[in-house]
């Protein structure tokens, strides 16, 4: 299939070399365009190795088609960060679908079925191939900002914090198509596989976009602590996921993320030295972290009352 019209696709082979200027160039113009406008992109040649996805898409979807039982047995306790291992939307979320959450391989929090054989392998090498694919991303994002070299880099060390979720979605029927509300991601940066199947859709110019899935190809969403540090320069994408009417649907999303006590406000760049004024006032990300997940966990009853970057604003 041909890449989605209108959503622009970019070539990262060029920041595994050395000597392509040129085509670092492109690629950063195209994305700092996108990023200024909606906050999202693909990429191909990216560090994740293709036949890996492949193969990890086709474990996911055995260990989902589990009884719930069995699946059950990798949840964990009340006293993770997030919930860590399996769980299901609750049955009053609009939100339908179940996941597996793991945090980096060396984690002590991870609770990793062993079933089928390969799957837990498989997901730790997701995961580090994800990890190296948000350090390019988040080194071309500095730069894209104008930023001194390294400062992001350097601001977000612990990759501690980073997590990946493998999503069942049911399937979708002609009432019922929710499979995410319409949100932006809490984290900084985040990396899609979706299935063939499609579902996931961004908000561009006013209009919902469905992303049509590529072989080989990830969406990339710019999530909202880029957008409060650069004080609203870039965009923090609004998607959604509808769910295809009688198909399941299969995801890896990885959340490049931030250590929890570091502190979050515009920076300097986009404030005082261009002489403009801060859209957020500052937080300690863990604390906005927790609210964002109380959303899920807890759903308000009044939608009013879930927490986004709006209620930062200044
Ligand atoms: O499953 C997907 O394609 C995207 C999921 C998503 O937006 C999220 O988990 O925040
Ligand atoms: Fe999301």
């Amino acid at each position: 299939m041909l890449p989605t019209p209108g959503i622009p696709t970019v070539d990262l082979s060029p920041f595994f070399t050395t000597g392509d200027e040129s085509g670092r160039k492109k690629a950063k113009e195209t994305i700092t365009e996108a990023c200024t406008d909606y906050g999202f992109f693909q990429i191909v040649n990216h560090a994740v190795p293709i036949h890996l996805m492949n193969h990890a898409m086709d474990l996911s979807k055995t260990f989902f088609s589990y009884s719930d039982d069995v699946k059950r047995k990798f949840s964990s306790g009340p006293d993770a960060p997030l919930p860590a291992g399996y769980n299901k939307q609750p049955d009053h979320s609009p939100d339908k679908n179940e996941y597996l959450l793991m945090f980096p391989p060396e984690s002590s929090l991870n609770v990793l079925p062993d079933d089928p054989p390969d799957f837990r392998k498989t997901m730790e090498e997701m995961f580090k191939y994800f990890v190296k694919t948000g350090q390019i991303l988040e080194d071309i994002i500095n730069d894209c900002l104008g930023l001194p070299p390294n400062f992001l880099k350097e601001y977000n060390s612990d990759r501690s914090w980073d997590f990946m979720v493998t999503m069942q979605y049911l399937p979708g029927t002609e009432t019922d198509k929710n499979g995410i509300t319409e949100h932006e991601d809490a984290n900084l940066i985040t990396i899609v596989l979706q299935e063939d199947v499609g579902g996931l859709e961004v908000f561009k110019n006013g209009e919902w976009i469905p992303v049509i899935p590529t072989k080989g190809t990830l969406v990339v969403n710019i999530s909202d602590i880029i957008q409060v540090l650069s004080n609203k320069k870039f965009k923090s994408a609004t998607h959604r996921v509808v769910r295809p009417v009688g198909k399941s649907r299969h995801s890896y999303v990885f959340f490049y993320n931030l250590q929890g006590d570091k502190w979050v406000e515009p920076l300097p760049e986009f404030t005082r030295e261009a002489g403009m004024a801060a859209k957020y006032r500052g937080f300690y990300y863990k604390d906005y972290q927790a609210l964002r997940l109380k959303n899920k966990t807890h759903p308000p009853s009044n939608p009013e009352d879930i927490i986004t970057l709006t209620n930062y604003e200044i």
